[in-house]
């Protein structure tokens, strides 16, 4: 019998739902290019201010992945407000072109839109494309933007994280810097990617250990460097047992320091590696105005900060950080069967999702059909590489079946 496509229902999306940004356009788009199920996405970025609609960013991955899995795009521009985005469901649509050219990607803007979202668009769709051989995605754009991870972030917190997960080790390699802050300028990052030849495991983080070490990357203007060292040895020494508990030898902490090459540009990201090799981290690009000659609130204001912001993360005693389950909403719909991703809690409460990921979680409903539950469990679909899921493969079959049988009471009537 040979292969039908059945033409699916669209799905709508109403792009204000929950956080109402950019993270609901890219969960959409990752999770219809994989299923090949069709979106339309109304009031896009309805709730941010400018009006919404797709940002460069946006509609370079809205572009990317519409010529990698084949689909048809309709609405698709600069500020667009509605988009369908209609994979096609043939062999056609199975192809991810990306093989032909040798598996090197490259994805330019004139902006320094954030590179890392991008990637976080475009991920999911490369690692479950089936594709045999490694992917280098070698992105143009901004490497540390506001708002987004950081290039240091998805190298030091991400990668590991999915590596923990059962994603094959992601490279990530910078090549320049594109900031949004100060000038702004262009960057270029390359990712390589082995793409999963299984469907991803159910993963369970669960078991957040006690910390072991605790990493500072500054960059930040050169004359600023011992000011950020001295600054965070004192505020550390006396948050310490806060980090590594009464036995303080139990952890370690080291600095590193990057010269931003501008008065303007500051970041400091802090990572708590745990004894079961969970990261946390977070971080401030440093998006205050800044006067000349009043410099010195920088680094001891940069440094609290920094420094609750990731005791909060560690004294919840979970196993992510706010922006880290974020980005596994998508893989945990993906696994295959139930994982879990704890999250820790604050009192008696249990950590709330942030509204990014409560939108990731709908999305993911909306087009797989997942539910997440209060305690950070989900059932995932066990997404076949390349193909489709295990329901998702009966629920075709069954529709294949239905019109053969049509076909068949038409035939004999
Ligand atoms: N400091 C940070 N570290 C790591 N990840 C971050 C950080 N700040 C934001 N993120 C992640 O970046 C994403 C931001 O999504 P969001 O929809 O707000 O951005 P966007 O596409 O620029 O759209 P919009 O302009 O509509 O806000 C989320 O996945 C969030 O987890």
């Amino acid at each position: 019998m040979a292969p039908k496509s059945t033409p699916r229902a669209v799905i709508h999306l109403e792009g204000t739902t929950l956080e109402g940004g950019g993270q609901l356009v890219r969960i959409a788009l990752g999770l219809s290019s994989l299923t090949k199920k069709p979106i339309n996405i109304t009031n896009i970025r309805g709730k941010r201010s400018g009006g919404g609609g797709l940002k460069a960013q946006h509609l370079t991955s809205v572009q990317w992945l519409g010529q990698a899995c084949n689909a048809g795009l309709s609405g698709v521009g600069l500020k667009s407000k509605e988009i369908t985005f209609t994979p096609k469901q043939d062999e056609q649509g199975k192809t991810f072109n990306v093989e032909e050219q040798g598996g090197q990607v490259r994805i330019t803007q004139s902006t320094p839109g954030s590179i890392n979202l991008i990637f976080q668009a475009i991920l999911p769709y490369i690692l479950f494309s089936g594709t045999a051989s490694p992917i280098c995605v070698r992105i143009v754009g901004g490497t540390n933007v506001s708002n987004s991870p950081s290039y240091e972030y998805i190298h030091e917190v991400l990668v590991p994280m999915l590596a923990l997960i059962g994603v094959p080790p992601i490279e990530a390699e910078v090549h320049s810097r594109g900031w949004s802050q100060g000038s702004t300028s262009l960057g270029n990052i390359t990712y390589t990617i082995q793409p999963l030849q299984t469907k991803l495991p159910a993963f369970q983080l669960e078991q957040r250990g006690s910390i072991t070490h605790v990493k500072a990357i500054i960059i930040a203007p050169r004359d600023m460097e011992q000011s950020f060292r001295g600054e965070l040895d004192v505020m550390f020494e006396k948050r310490e047992s806060r980090f590594f508990g009464a036995n303080t030898t139990a952890g370690d902490f080291d600095i590193t320091f990057e010269d931003s090459h501008h008065e303007k540009r500051y970041y400091l990201l802090l990572v708590a590696t745990t004894s079961t090799g969970i990261k946390l981290g977070r971080d401030w690009l440093y998006n205050q105005a800044i006067r000349p000659g009043k410099t010195e609130r920088i680094v001891p204001t940069m440094v609290k900060k920094v420094l609750d912001d990731i005791l909060a993360e560690i004294e919840h005693g979970g196993c992510v950080d706010e922006y880290m389950r974020d980005q596994l909403v998508i893989f945990q719909a993906l696994a295959d069967g139930k994982s879990h991703v704890s999250s820790g809690r604050r009192g008696d409460e249990l950590v709330h999702p942030s509204l990014h990921a409560k939108t990731a979680m709908w999305v993911a409903k909306e087009i797989i059909g997942v539910n997440f539950d209060e305690e950070g469990g989900c059932k995932g679909v066990g997404f076949r590489p390349g193909g489709q899921a295990k329901e998702e493969e009966k629920e075709a079959d069954l529709e294949d079946l239905a019109s053969d049988l049509k076909v068949l009471d038409v035939s004999s009537s």
